[in-house]
């Protein structure tokens, strides 16, 4: 019983043949993985598939039917849901609203619509409670809403995109657990993926394409990762570099007791940290970065693991001077830059990977040159003297598509025609070509082929050796402990524990990552860590003391 059937499906865009004659046929009742290189045309085909897209050339059959869709609603109606790598909800409602939301007619607003939801959640193991706020919940959490929201509107074809990119390894065995419920009950999911490890553990069938064309299947228990990888690519893969230590004692960028409000605490006592802790232990103000202190050095790649959404957004803006820190000192190479613009510190020598490449690293709608000049229109190439060098920029930007593969048909189409991995290939190959000094990398591999991943970790690793200090925040576990020298945890806006990369495994970082929340640690050197940071943050109350604690 075939589910879905795609069938010569073609589709142009100006300059690019995103999908040439490309065929997919996912059974009834499995889960079925896309995978390719960046640029491969995997989102294409999705899109195509939920009628986002329409084909220049192609069929679609969905239950053995052929179908024709002009929109998202006609694929709905045939029984197909996307859930898309940026989630779509809203925080400020709950779980029942954002679920109900736009399909108000299918169950009500009331009690049946309740009950669907429970009994959802329940039959695929989702484990959702209605009444939560959006904003109170994790990733892993957020997803499954997305999932169930998509299986109230009567999904029974799932299209995941990368689901498991934000996801630490527990929740990935989640997930993955909630799809074997899925398929279980006879729904099909098809999931695009570039972890191929997780594939091959989670895939009934794989589709591989390369360049916009489908170049054969895999079964997944005789294919190993890297077979995979080199049908994707179409050649071998070379041997990655080992890295031997390259740090030295020369401190880069210091942070002492680096502290931060939330957005929605208004302090009095801007820069002095005793009158910013009197306020926090009133209640008055709430920090969302809790004296932070660390050294990354020359050659260094200093990692941080954590569940998203404990600091981390607010490290990396204090550090690049998007957010001013309300106390604590930052300094680079010897100075004290706490109060310098962000330009000042990108123009000394800061590079900057962000988190969130659509909001903070690109004008979607601007060509790929003018996004070249972008955070660095002062600097050479892109500027001479005062005046902006568009020449100059322009040869660049060709030269950085054909050092990072950017694969586009010319540097003047947007940055939004650009495929997500290409798109982060040409941020990291802009700030890479300033030769930084500190690179603030957040998630630099986010959606990037494991072609493109490799080459990306040797650039790292090339430029280290020359004496390049990295933060690196990543979701992705095996990245944290593969490029880091050093590791820390954060959790909840402070540092809580070091790990290391040497010898700790992804499973035994996650559970750091999640347990430090839970109290439930696998890895008892970091427990012990955990638990004495927290002593010294909240000393035992006497009985004595506590009278008079409520006192004030
Ligand atoms: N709206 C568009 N306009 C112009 N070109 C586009 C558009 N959408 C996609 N493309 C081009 O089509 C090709 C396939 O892109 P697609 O996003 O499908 O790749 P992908 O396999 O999903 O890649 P990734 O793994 O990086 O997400 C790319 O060359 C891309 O630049």
């Amino acid at each position: 019983m075939t589910a879905v059937e795609l069938a010569g499906i073609t589709k142009r865009f100006p300059g690019v043949v995103a999908n040439h004659d490309i065929h997919l046929s996912v059974r009834k009742g499995t889960v079925h993985a896309l995978v390719g290189e960046n640029g491969a045309g995997k989102s294409t085909l999705m899109k195509i598939l939920y009628g986002m897209q329409k084909p220049d050339e192609g069929t679609i059959a969905v239950n053995g039917e052929q179908v024709t869709f002009s929109s998202p609603a006609d694929a709905i109606v045939r029984g197909i849901g996307m859930v898309h790598q940026h989630f779509m909800l809203a925080d400020n409602l709950t779980v029942l609203e954002n679920v109900v939301l736009g399909s108000e007619k299918l169950h009500g607003i009331g009690s049946k619509a309740r009950r669907t939801i429970l009994d959802l959640s329940k039959r695929y193991g989702l484990g959702v409670r209605p009444d939560v706020l959006v904003e109170e919940l994790g990733v892993a959490d957020r997803q499954r809403v997305e999932i169930l929201k998509v299986l109230y509107r009567g999904a029974r074809i799932l299209i995941l995109d990368e689901p498991t990119a934000v996801l630490v390894p527990q929740e990935v065995d989640a997930l993955f657990d909630n799809l074997r419920e899925l398929k279980a009950e006879g729904l099909s999911v098809i999931f695009i993926s570039h972890k191929l490890g997780e594939v091959l553990s989670v895939a009934d069938d794989i589709t591989v394409i390369r360049r916009g064309t489908t170049v054969g299947t895999a079964v997944p228990s005789e294919t190993t990762p890297r077979q995979l990888a080199e049908l994707m690519v179409g050649s071998e893969l070379p041997t990655p570099e080992t890295s031997e230590s390259t740090v030295t004692d020369k401190p880069v960028i210091e942070v002492e007791d680096l502290t931060v409000l939330s957005a929605d605490s208004v302090s009095t006592g801007k820069g002095s940290a005793s009158l910013l802790m009197d306020q926090v232990e009133r209640g008055a103000v709430r920090l969302v970065l809790d004296h932070v202190s660390f050294t990354i050095h020359a050659g260094e790649v200093m990692g941080i693991a954590g569940v998203e959404g404990n600091g981390q957004t607010e490290l990396i803006d204090a550090l690049i001077g998007l957010k001013n820190a309300d106390a604590g000192v930052i300094r680079f190479t010897g100075d004290d830059i706490t109060s310098w613009s962000t330009r000042k510190r990108r123009e000394q020598g800061i590079g900057y990977i962000p988190e969130d490449r659509h909001r903070h690293g690109l004008l979607l709608e601007s060509p790929l040159w003018e996004n070249r000049i972008l955070g660095h229109v002062t600097e050479r190439p892109n500027a001479k003297g005062i005046w902006l060098d568009i020449k100059g920029a322009q040869e660049d930007t060709r030269r950085i598509v054909e050092a990072y593969d950017v694969r586009t048909p010319s540097i003047d189409v947007t940055a939004a025609s650009l495929s997500g991995g290409n798109q982060q290939k040409l941020i990291v190959g802009r700030e890479m070509s300033h030769k930084p000094r500190f690179l603030i990398a957040a998630h630099p591999t986010r959606g990037v082929d494991v072609g493109a991943q490799a080459a990306i970790w040797d650039l790292i690793r090339a430029a280290r050796r020359e004496g390049l200090a990295v933060l690196l925040i990543s979701a992705d576990l095996d990245e944290l402990i593969g490029l880091s020298d050093t590791l820390r945890v954060i959790y909840n806006g402070k540092l809580v524990a070091d790990a290391d990369p040497a010898t700790i495994t992804p499973e035994e970082l996650g559970s750091a990552m999640t347990g430090a929340a839970s109290g439930h640690l696998e890895n008892e050197e970091l427990a012990e860590q955990v638990e004495l940071a927290e002593q010294a943050e909240s000393p035992a109350q006497t009985p004595a003391d506590a009278p008079e604690d409520e006192a004030r």
